[in-house]
């Protein structure tokens, strides 16, 4: 079997109540048919254009063997390092794939100049660059895009050899691409970033990086008709229920990877969840776990456990109030789809859309057009600058006393977000932050690399439910990087998406604190013994 699941607690409780009404309501069917009335009218309109992705194995098989031919040719000119340049469901899907079939392909997902130019720097002469971009306006992924054309170009090396397009038909990127002559991989426009998994999107990068990616798609296909078929055994609709389903709905769903042999699941997943469903003042915030994170043990009653176990046998051991699963990375990909559209019905929000993610972008295009000085601090410390909400900064002159501060502004169903701005392989420790605070606060907290969790989990924070504090964490970065035929540098641009989102939250109602480091190696120690 391909996938299992095994419930106990509220969560077997919903299965029980939700999954009749949503056999009698003949939902598989009828998404795996296409039809967009399943989320009410405000969300047909959208709907009608974005359930492509039940037919995705299908509609993607036609490609394997040009994504191959092509690997071969890269191949024999001697061009074996891929390096995939995108954001959210661009690059989530390739990456959980690559990283379980052991598989190295290059993920650059930042703005941070020193991430970009550390990528630059690596192996140019024998890499090829994938410029992923379904929308192909997405301002990370074309400035990428323009620093690696310079950097080939002043390598002598010819952009058009090197660079590789994946977008919809007719975007912006796809048509100035096709005009300069690059190769194009279009995708299905009929399929939202985030459920594009099985499209050109999670298989060009991946099928070029050397992934097997025709078991991929059978294992997804091994799947898809129980998916179709209006049953109470029907996977998705057991996940769909166990999730959203729950009273007091459980709105937070903390995933652990534990026994799975899939690598970096739940990253792929938080995107899934929280774009989908965290709108209109409701949602589900994906909490990224591993197996000693306090958030395991606390039982707390608005969190909802998901392992991900090793073999079908592991889930007959189901934890008490936990949802286990186990599966093959394509029947799991599928199988969440549908589990998140069902959820989308049940919490009457359309899943296929992202209202909130603009604002964002729209605070940050205008700093990046008036570029204002920057704005003093409240105070720094031991070399780390401080900004904040009035709450949170107010009479403190401690790094521990705002922390602390932060803390205390989260409720009884509160969450915390740490969000980083930096180079996320240097100050790749930042990430021990997560359990630190989890303990320290009694809440889940979310750990998220900004400006990558923008197109993740940034629609929750700013669409669902206003309960987050906001942890900004941002680095003085040592060296800038011009973004070639752009106003702004990458160090620019990191702080003004940092800026941008800060000044939403704190329209939103929510505490937000930012801590910059001066000097982020030395500054690290500081941030520790403060959470500490
Ligand atoms: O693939 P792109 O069009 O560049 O979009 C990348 C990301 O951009 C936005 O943040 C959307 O909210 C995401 O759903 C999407 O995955």
């Amino acid at each position: 079997m391909s996938f299992d699941i095994s419930v106990s607690g509220a969560a077997a409780e919903a299965v029980e109540r939700v999954v009749p009404q949503l056999v009698s309501d003949l939902v598989a069917s009828r998404i795996t048919d296409g039809d967009p009335t399943l989320w009410g009218p405000d969300a047909e309109e959208e709907s009608a254009k974005r359930l492509g992705w039940v037919q995705a194995v299908v509609i993607s098989e036609p490609l394997i063997d040009d994504i191959l031919a092509l690997r071969d040719k890269l191949h024999a000119e001697g061009i074996n390092h891929i390096v995939l340049c995108g954001m959210g469901g661009s690059s989530l899907a390739p990456e959980v794939i690559t990283r379980t079939a052991g598989v190295e392909l290059t993920i650059l997902d930042s703005t941070d100049p020193g991430q970009i130019l550390s990528a630059l720097n690596d192996r140019l002469e024998t890499t090829a660059v994938v410029v992923s971009s379904k929308s192909g306006s997405t301002l990370e992924t074309a400035s990428q895009r323009k620093a690696y054309e310079k950097a080939f170009h002043d390598a002598g090396i010819d952009p058009l050899e090197r660079i590789v397009i994946v977008t919809d038909p007719d975007s912006p990127l796809d048509k100035d691409a096709r005009a300069a002559g690059y190769r194009v991989f279009n995708a299905d426009p009929n399929v939202g970033g985030r459920y594009s998994a099985l499209t050109a999107f999670g298989l060009v990068p991946s099928g070029l990086a050397g992934v097997d990616i025709r078991a991929l798609l059978e294992e997804a296909s091994s799947i898809s008709i129980q998916l179709a078929v209006d049953s109470p055994s029907n996977p998705a609709l057991i996940l769909g229920a166990a999730i959203a389903g729950t009273t007091p709905l459980k709105n937070k769903v903390g995933i652990v990877a534990d026994g799975t042999y899939i690598v970096g699941f739940g990253d792929w997943v938080e995107q899934l969840i929280a774009e989908s469903t965290g709108k209109l003042g409701t949602g589900l915030l994906p909490v990224v776990l591993d197996t000693t994170s306090p958030e395991l043990s606390e039982n707390l009653a608005d969190v909802q456990i998901v392992r991900l176990v090793g073999s079908a046998r592991a889930t007959e051991h189901v934890r008490d109030g936990e949802i286990e699963i186990s599966g093959t990375l394509g029947a799991q990909m599928l199988v969440w789809e549908y589990a998140v559209a069902v959820a989308g019905r049940l919490l009457a929000i359309n899943p296929f859309d992202q209202p909130d993610v603009e604002s964002a972008k729209v605070a940050t295009r205008a700093l990046l057009d008036s570029r204002p000085a920057p704005l003093a601090p409240a105070f720094a410390a031991d070399g780390i600058e401080v900004r904040g909400s009035a709450d949170v900064v107010a009479g403190q002159d401690t790094i521990a006393g705002v922390i602390d501060a932060l803390v205390a502004q989260i409720g009884p169903d509160g969450y915390l977000a740490i969000q980083a701005y930096v180079d996320s392989h240097t100050l790749h420790q930042l990430s021990d932050l997560r359990n630190l605070l989890a303990a320290k606060s009694g809440r889940p907290v979310t750990f998220g690399w900004g400006p990558r969790f923008l197109h993740s989990t940034g629609q929750f924070h700013k669409g669902g439910p206003a309960i987050g504090a906001f942890l900004q964490i941002t680095a003085t970065a040592p060296q800038d990087l011009e973004i070639p035929d752009s106003p702004f540098s990458f160090g620019y641009l990191i702080q003004a998406q940092a800026a941008g989102d800060a000044t939403v939250l704190e329209q939103h109602g929510r505490p937000v604190l930012t801590l910059t480091l001066t000097d982020a190696t030395q500054n690290l120690a500081t941030l520790f013994s403060a959470v500490d």
